[in-house]
């Protein structure tokens, strides 16, 4: 194929995600290199916006779903990046740390995920007997990409616990709080070649005299990593490279996914244990360095090998 190529990449994202993902130098750079980024309108049939050699999206609409699925029936040479059922086990707070419990290290470390338990309403909390220790971090169940899927709470007791679980009509996740120095680390995938681990600032390590500064029992918070500024992020240590490699490759095969990103911390009371706290599907790539080369990088991987996610 020459050089001169032009392969068509529709993208199916929200307003706010073609905003801070599609940027005027991604689509420059990609264009530079024979890749077309064409904006896909979800609402019609994809039959009459293609032909696509790929088809990027983060769109959960059922709709939308339909669409995809009635066009790769007939288009099967159509790279989808990603399924919408591989998509699916991440839009679950519990489902999407079963995959980090199956991964298999071979390496010298330990991988886990916080000990935790889904609590679907106060009745349920009432037939619980909870095997959790406190303090705890109360995420909601879903991870769909609402604003309100990102409102969680430090939780200091069993009565905090009852109050969030009365006021929030939604499930939700509860998880042993990991002390583990007040930083995170992201790790961004994209594809079989690229990993990148940047770190962000976390929830400073709770004590149980923090229980003073809570209302019932309860503090909430909000988004607290989403933040670029690496700056005033404190010295704990960045995770080896081969841990990193070791832990992305592990997942990408459990996942069967090419986009998506991952939060792990370390536990310091479990001998710098590394923890899976979060796994987000296509994340804000845009704040990772050289995204513009990276990304058209993947696109032209995708499109000249064909490559089939079973195959990861
Ligand atoms: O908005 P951004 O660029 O900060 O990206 C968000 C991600 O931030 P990150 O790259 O991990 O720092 C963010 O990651 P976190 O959940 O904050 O760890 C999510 O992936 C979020 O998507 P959604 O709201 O869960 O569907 C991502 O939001 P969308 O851009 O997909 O709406
Ligand atoms: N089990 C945990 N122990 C300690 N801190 C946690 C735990 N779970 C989450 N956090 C903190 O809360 C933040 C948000 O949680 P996360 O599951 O990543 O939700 P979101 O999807 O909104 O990013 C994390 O970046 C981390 O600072
Ligand atoms: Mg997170
Ligand atoms: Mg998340």
């Amino acid at each position: 194929m020459s050089a001169s190529q032009r392969y068509r990449i529709g993208y199916a994202l929200e307003p706010k995600k073609v905003k801070t993902f599609i940027l005027p130098s991604l689509v420059d750079h990609a264009a530079r290199h024979g890749v077309v980024l064409v904006p896909i309108d979800p609402a019609l049939p994809l039959i009459d916006q293609a032909p696509f050699h790929c088809i990027l999206h983060k769109l959960y609409d059922p709709n939308w779903i339909q669409n995809l699925h009635e066009f790769t029936s007939k288009n099967p040479t159509t790279v989808i990046v990603d399924p919408p059922d591989q998509i699916q086990s991440l839009r679950n707070r519990i489902s999407m740390l079963d995959a980090v419990n199956r991964v298999r290290i071979p390496g010298e470390f330990d991988l886990g995920v916080p000990k935790q338990v889904a609590i679907r309403d106060s009745d349920g909390l009432n037939k619980k007997n909870l095997d959790l220790k406190f303090p705890a971090i109360a995420k909601p169940e879903a991870a769909d990409g609402a604003a309100a899927s990102h409102e969680m709470f430090v939780v200091f007791n069993a009565g905090g616990l009852e109050k969030i679980m009365k006021e929030n009509k939604s499930p939700m996740v509860v998880q042993e709080f990991v002390k583990h120095g007040g930083a995170v680390f992201k790790v961004y995938v994209v594809g079989d070649h690229h990993v990148k681990c940047v770190k962000r600032r976390s929830l400073p390590d709770i004590l149980a005299e923090d229980e003073g500064d809570s209302d019932g029992g309860v503090l909430p918070f909000s988004r607290i990593s989403n933040s670029n500024e690496a700056g005033d992020v404190n010295e704990v240590e960045m995770p080896p490279r081969e841990v990193v490699e070791e832990v992305a490759r592990g997942l990408r095969k459990e996942l069967k996914l090419r986009l998506f990103n991952f939060d792990i911390i370390r536990d310091f009371c479990k001998n710098g244990k590394y923890v899976v706290i979060d796994i987000n599907y296509f994340p804000g790539y845009a704040k990772m360095p050289d995204y513009e080369s990276v990304f058209t990088d993947f696109l032209l991987d995708v499109v000249q090998n064909q490559y089939n996610p079973h195959q990861l």
